[in-house]
């Protein structure tokens, strides 16, 4: 009966120990199961298991008890108990009984009574179906009762019975090696059979079978602990290798030990960065410095060549020049064009609040940079690593990074192939020490572009875009006077910004000067509702300056007016330079004064003394501005000379007065040349404060279609 076990199928099955254990209750306890009493099911089951309670319950599944295919349970059950059937007689109450009854005796005695369950809801009213249906409800039977936990007896059988349900559980959730820990101490818990039988009282008739099942479950119960034992030495093992081979890689691997350096942040390594892509041909407006590092690339390229004739190139090159003008690509240019590794370091990493980790980091640069030679170290903003040294009580560790860094630029010889360059936008900040010969000891200066170079960098960035034909760059170019190269590249990307908000296909010079505008003078100000009064005095303001600069001969060029509001300003004229000027004209600086002043004359013409407003003080800074500098730098005032007066708040009462007086007399000249200018060309003045307040703005040509009288077209 007992090798029922052999043939278990993955079907539901119940363990045969329960079934074992459970034939103890019927067999002491007399049935008395009546339907009046079924009323209260609780208190039904408990009258039930009431007999048995002080008998310590045998649970052969603990000894390794085979399992039972459903459809023999009741071929065992008939073979144990012949007539079991036929003899009992239960009503269907009992059905919904046998999850209380199971937990009460559970409860209360500690161990489970298979027997029971499946005779009170199953085996008593003779329905395989039922008993199928039950016994798949009960298909983890033993972990879900078990774990209901409230037990108060603690024998040993109970014991016994919940180290095997933790062990069936086991089986189900946990990994081998765990089971192969909670299995170690099994066998102590298995005593001999013979004791066993003793205590359980097990009837002579079935003590064979329970020999066989108990030979049986003990094999079984060996192989399983063997299993599990070998399952645990393997994962050790494995957990043992993986550790000795991380333990190794993490000394050895170069790629580890960079990554665990990095991420501790005291000894940072740099990788380098391959700029191939990014050659001369990159950078526009930056002749002379380009021509000045032609020479270090080639230096790169072969240093051998150079070593030769005994020259000695440069270790440090030092870049000045302002922000955005190409500095750092042309650091990279230089890398790119001789094909070798770029380091980048920003002075700024260097300066760190714990002593001594930016010089281990200029180490850790430097020793990378050596091993990898011929190659290319950029440290941009240099003036905060290699700013001069203070002696100060307050940073007595100041003067450790730049001494790291100087170390390691003697550290190398000439022609070891690594070349260092610097960028600052403040030499004069810069160490003595640094820019000695053998240190930074090659200044190349990189201006803001020229006309010439803006030009190029607009036609270098308008060609990543799509722009209309019509454009003119050099336009452009000549309204962005003190423009970086970064600052260009910005202007074009925000008028491919404005164009697509605007749904347009190509940028156009309308999207460029827009952009040109904001940058210069901040956004427009569409959303501020300006009266028609205030709209009309602006409009006349602005065409008084333009009307100046129209009909004076060394005014520059207008390139727009309008009243449109933008930044502080209700109102501009755009002036533009055919080119950069590098010196002035005293013609010119007046001219420039007359436009100032155009603006408060035209209020004053057209809307009288008493309606002036203060739109113009800002007109007259600029006006005063140019007129003092003449006086006091240029030596273009006839009464005061050619001298410079740099400190005018130390000079005697009698030249200060004297300085004012000339200052006055040249910007009341400018006001009349102006007045003159305005009242000449009223009817010009008049037809153009018309044409912007019909169309806000008008550009160059515009201007002139008005000017000459003619009709501007609708637009
Ligand atoms: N002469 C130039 N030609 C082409 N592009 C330029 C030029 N100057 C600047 N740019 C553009 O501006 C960006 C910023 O320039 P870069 O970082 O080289 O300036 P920098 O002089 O190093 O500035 P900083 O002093 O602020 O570090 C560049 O990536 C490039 O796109
Ligand atoms: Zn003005």
């Amino acid at each position: 009966m007992f090798s029922l076990s052999s043939t278990v199928q993955p079907q539901v099955t119940v363990p045969l120990s329960h079934l074992i254990n459970a034939f103890h209750s019927p067999k002491k306890t007399p049935v008395s199961v009546s339907p009046s009493i079924s009323q209260n099911q609780h208190r039904d089951v408990v009258s039930e298991h009431e007999a048995p309670s002080n008998e310590p319950v045998l649970n052969l599944r603990d000894l390794g008890l085979s399992e039972l295919k459903i459809g023999q349970i009741e071929q065992l059950v008939d073979s144990l108990l012949p007539g079991f059937y036929k003899d009992k007689n239960v009503s269907s109450h009992w059905h919904t009984s046998h999850v209380s009854a199971q937990s009460f005796f559970e409860n209360k005695y500690g161990c489970l009574d298979m027997f029971s369950t499946l005779r009170s809801s199953c085996l008593y009213r003779q329905h395989s179906r039922t008993l199928k249906s039950i016994c798949s409800d009960l298909q983890n039977w033993p972990v879900f009762i078990q774990s209901r936990g409230f037990k108060t007896l603690k024998s040993r059988t109970r014991r016994l019975q919940s180290t095997s349900e933790r062990l069936a559980e086991t089986q189900h959730t946990a990994p081998s090696f765990v089971k192969g820990f909670l299995l170690r101490d099994r066998g102590s818990d298995v005593e001999s059979l013979d004791k066993l039988m003793k205590t359980k009282n097990i009837p002579e008739a079935h003590q064979d079978a329970f020999k066989t099942g108990f030979a049986e479950g003990f094999l079984k119960a060996q192989a399983l602990t063997q299993k599990t034992n070998d399952s645990l030495r393997r994962t050790r093992l494995i957990v043992f290798i993986l550790l000795v081979v991380g333990i190794y890689g993490l000394l050895k691997n170069p790629f580890l030990s960079v990554r665990f350096r990095t991420t501790t942040g005291l000894d940072s390594a740099v990788d380098p960065v391959q700029m191939k892509n990014v050659t001369f041909e990159h950078v526009k407006g930056v002749e002379e410095a380009k021509q000045e590092l032609q020479e270090v690339v080639e230096f790169l390229k072969n240093p051998q060549k150079f070593t030769v004739l005994g020259g000695k190139l440069p270790k440090g090159i030092l870049l000045v020049g302002p922000p955005g003008t190409g500095k750092t690509l042309l650091a990279r240019a230089v890398a790119g064009e001789a094909d070798v590794p770029f380091y980048y370091a920003s002075g700024s990493e260097f300066d760190e609040m714990f002593v001594g980790v930016g010089a281990s980091r200029i180490r850790n640069l430097f020793r990378e940079a050596k091993a990898n030679a011929p190659c290319v170290i950029f440290i941009d903003e240099l003036d905060s690593v290699g700013g001069k040294r203070i002696e100060s009580p307050m940073h007595p560790y100041s003067r450790q990074t730049i001494n790291q860094l100087l170390a390691e630029m003697d550290g190398f010889k000439p022609n070891e192939g690594v070349i260092i360059i610097g960028a600052t936008n403040f030499p004069e900040a810069l160490d003595n020490a640094l820019i000695r010969p053998g240190r930074f000891d090659m200044q190349v200066t990189v201006p803001r572009p020229d006309v010439k170079g803006r030009t190029e960098i607009l036609k270098w960035y308008l060609n990543k875009i799509k722009f209309d034909q019509s454009v003119d760059p050099e336009i452009i170019a000549r309204g962005t006077v003190g423009f970086s190269g970064a600052e260009l590249e910005n202007l074009v990307n925000q008028a491919a910004l404005k164009a697509a908000v605007d749904g347009k296909e190509m940028v156009t010079m309308k999207e460029l000067e827009f952009s040109k505008d904001k940058i210069l003078m901040g956004p427009e100000r569409r959303s501020v509702e300006i009266d028609n009064k205030n709209k009309t005095i602006t409009a006349y303001h602005e065409s008084g300056h333009a009307i100046i600069a129209y009909y004076t001969k060394d005014a520059m060029p207008i390139n727009k007016a309008t009243i449109m509001p933008r930044g502080p300003t209700l109102g501009h004229v755009s002036l533009l330079p055919e080119n950069d000027r590098w010196n002035e004209t005293r013609a010119q600086l007046l001219a420039q004064m007359d436009v100032s002043m155009g603006g408060r004359v035209a209020e004053e013409l057209i809307f009288g003394s008493d309606h002036i407003t203060t739109g113009a003080s800002s007109d007259f800074d600029n006006a005063t501005k140019i007129a003092k500098r003449m006086v006091t730098k240029f030596g273009m005032s006839e009464k005061l000379g050619v001298m410079t007066y740099s400190d005018t708040g130390k000079l005697s009462p009698e030249t200060q007065s004297a300085i004012e007086q000339e200052i006055r007399i040249l910007l009341r000249d400018s006001y009349e040349r102006a007045k003159h200018i305005l009242k000449t060309h009223a009817k010009e003045h008049k037809n153009l404060a018309e044409a912007l307040l019909t169309y806000e703005t008008l550009d160059a040509k515009e201007i002139q279609i008005v000017l000459e009288g003619k009709k501007l077209e609708v637009r």
